[in-house]
């Protein structure tokens, strides 16, 4: 049958009708209104609507037209995004109802796993709580915002100066892959027991098959991600992420066969070792770490760690190589306040940290501004719940407009500039905390690497100033591609050229 374009015109408008009818019969029996929110289409919802280079860009113009609460569709997934600081912080900390996980790529990731979700990040209820609790107590155990942590930190950045030094003087294009690998190293360590040469050939391939996997994600599907649909037609995002996942997947199930063969009861090594005795002890078929289903959970928190762990501090440390680069005098005043306070005969310590308030502004001003994950990572409800005289159906799915929120001019007052006094006491001596600045979210659910991320960001920006100055290519035209991210989900800055330059020698 060959259909028209009237004949197709009238099929949506009858969709369009039946859809809004059954909306409305669909409302939940739930007490509270609906939020507000743009008109969708059935089966697509609000996804043609988006700006399909800079999704979050419709999340953040649509809470400028419908307010602080307001609903859209994602296929067939509602969401509601929340701009309102208070709101976030009170519904993410206090309501054990919202701490649930949306997880977007749903339908992607399930290749994985066989249809489960696995691992802290993307696990609800029990699992996630049991998960998250093992994780965070035993990286604090083997270091977590403790000095080893510290030690683990400073040894890989130590590569990376010499990196930077045989470097110094040419053109450097690869500020982020060669910070993945020394960040991830890190995680690594304390994980596996063990860490990759900065120059090995397969972590450098796995970073960058991973940076250029969730480049062409968003590049290939945009919002239509969120479309199940989409998994079945495939397109080369998803054959990069596949090929990615298996490539993980074996790399991972090897390292804990090893750890299998060489474990030795009651002298944990390390993450894996201690997760291996979690699953030998463990009686309750219920437990995330009951036989089968904790081996597939220890891959899954594997996969977690070495993901969040490398590609959010890489991305946010070459966000702030860029903004060195961009204003000079910020650097300069960075650096007029290094030399001052730790000179150089030594390296920058964490103990440091109060006695440089402006470098710590810098850090805050720079994760503000760059604002990486501009919508957090999704939440949804756990069960039916009303909240502030709106209703929440189980399973909607939420959003913190961080983006909206960190731009808010009610909040910052000139957010467009980048300035970090923003963050000093008014007589420039103290750095004051902004409740307002949520990059790693807030509450229950809040990033499990914040004290490492904030760590290894101080440690590798006060370090790198000390000794080297930060400038764009002047032989490249296109060394500068300025400030606008490239197109996605994770806002990541495009390609540029520096070249370091000795201060010290
Ligand atoms: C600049 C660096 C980083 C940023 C901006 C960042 C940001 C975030 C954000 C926004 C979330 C979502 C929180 C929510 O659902 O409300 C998150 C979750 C998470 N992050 Fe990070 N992160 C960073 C580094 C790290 C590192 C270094 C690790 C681990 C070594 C890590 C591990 C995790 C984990 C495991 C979760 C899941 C928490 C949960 O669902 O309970 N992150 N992060």
């Amino acid at each position: 049958m060959v259909l028209s374009l009237p004949l197709v015109g009238g099929l949506v408008v009858v969709a369009a009708i039946f859809y809004y009818i059954t909306r409305k019969e669909n409302k939940p029996k739930l007490e509270g209104k609906i939020p507000p929110g743009p008109w969708g289409l059935p089966f697509i919802g609000n996804i043609l609507q988006m700006d399909w280079k800079f999704p979050f860009m419709s999340f953040v113009k649509w809470a400028e037209e419908y307010g602080d609460i307001y609903s859209a569709r994602m296929g067939s997934q509602t969401v509601y995004v929340i701009s309102d600081l208070k709101m976030v912080k009170e519904m993410f900390s206090q309501e054990p109802a919202f701490a649930g996980r949306l997880n977007p790529a749903e339908g992607v990731n399930d290749l994985y796993t066989n249809g489960q979700m696995h691992g802290v990040i993307n696990t609800e209820g029990r699992h996630w709580e049991d998960l998250r609790r093992f994780t965070l107590r035993q990286l604090r155990d083997f270091g977590f915002g403790k000095s080893t942590m510290e030690g683990l930190i400073m040894d890989e950045l130590g590569e990376i100066l010499d990196w930077m030094k045989s470097k110094e003087g040419l053109p450097v294009r690869d500020v982020k892959q060669r910070m993945a690998v020394a960040v991830v190293n890190s995680v690594w360590t304390l994980v596996t027991g063990k860490r990759y040469k900065q120059e090995d050939p397969a972590i450098l391939k796995l970073t960058k098959d991973f940076t250029e996997t969730m480049d062409e994600l968003s590049k290939g599907a945009g919002p239509g991600i969120m479309l199940p649909l989409l998994r079945y037609v495939g397109f080369k995002g998803l054959t990069l992420w596949r090929n990615h996942l298996e490539n993980l997947k074996a790399l991972f199930s090897s390292i804990v066969q090893e750890h299998k063969e060489t474990y030795t009861e009651g002298s944990p090594r390390d993450f894996v070792d201690s997760f291996l005795g979690e699953i030998n002890s463990c009686k309750d078929e219920e437990s995330p770490f009951y036989k089968d289903v904790g081996n597939r959970q220890l891959i899954g928190v594997i996969k977690d760690l070495f993901e969040a762990g490398s590609e959010s501090s890489s991305t946010t440390l070459s966000w702030i190589f860029l903004y060195l680069s961009t204003f000079p005098e910020v650097q300069k005043k960075l650096q007029e306040e290094i030399d001052t306070v730790v000179g150089n005969s030594r390296h920058c310590s964490l103990t440091d940290r109060p006695n440089l308030p402006y470098t710590e502004s810098f850090i805050s001003e720079a994760l503000r501004y760059s604002s990486g994950a501009p919508v957090g990572a999704p939440h949804r409800t756990l069960t039916d719940v009303t909240y502030k005289g709106y209703a929440f159906p189980k399973h909607t799915g939420i959003m913190a407009n961080q983006y909206g929120i960190h731009f808010s001019p009610k909040i910052w007052g000139d957010p467009k500039n980048f300035r970090p006094e923003r963050f000093l006491s008014p007589d420039g001596k103290t750095f004051k905390k902004h409740e307002a600045l949520i990059p790693f979210s807030t509450g229950r659910r809040q990033c499990a690497g914040e004290t490492m991320a904030r760590d290894t960001l101080f440690l590798y920006t006060a370090n790198i100033c000390q000794k080297f100055e930060i400038k764009f290519d002047p032989n490249d035209p296109k060394a500068n591609p300025g400030l606008k991210s490239k197109p996605g989900f994770i806002l990541s800055p495009q390609q540029y050229t520096v070249i370091f330059k000795d201060r010290l020698n």
